[in-house]
């Protein structure tokens, strides 16, 4: 799958990690930086991360940035853009199963980066349910 990344510097070292391990795991990863822990703005990653989703140009995002709420706020302005903050691997499922959520947004001061990469792991594995849930992200307008 084509994936775009992105963090501020607050999730760079666990951006960087996943991206790695996205890329190891036969995934096309597209870095949108940043690429390093020199202090950044988040909506100058999460925007790019979202455009791309909102496009087609990826299938999925992954964002990270201290709590996480940043990059979620940001991406959410986008058309198209269903953006998820997790913490814990349901929460990834369920994102994926009830929302068709097409962006993981991870805080990364907040959770394990073994965690992170579960959860990222399980959200790219799990298949959004449809059915009732259909109507509901039908309804969200994005
Ligand atoms: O989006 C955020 C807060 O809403 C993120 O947690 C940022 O990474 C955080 O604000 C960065 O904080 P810093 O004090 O500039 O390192």
């Amino acid at each position: 799958m084509k994936i775009a990344v992105g963090s501020d510097h607050a999730g760079f070292e666990y951006k960087k990690r996943l991206a790695d391990f996205l890329s190891q795991a036969g995934h096309e990863v597209i870095d949108f930086g940043a690429y390093s822990t020199d202090s950044a703005d988040y909506p100058d990653f999460a925007h790019p991360v979202a455009s791309a989703v909102e496009t087609g140009e990826a299938e999925f995002g992954v964002l990270c940035c201290g709590s996480g709420q940043g990059v979620t706020i940001t991406a959410n302005k986008h058309q198209g853009a269903r953006a998820a903050l997790i913490w814990q691997r349901d929460l990834a499922e369920l994102a994926r199963q009830h929302n068709n959520a097409n962006i993981i947004c991870i805080p990364a001061r907040f959770i394990a980066y073994e965690l992170a990469q579960t959860c990222v792991e399980t959200f790219l594995a799990t298949r959004f349910d449809g059915g009732r849930h259909a109507l509901r992200v039908a309804k969200m307008g994005c």
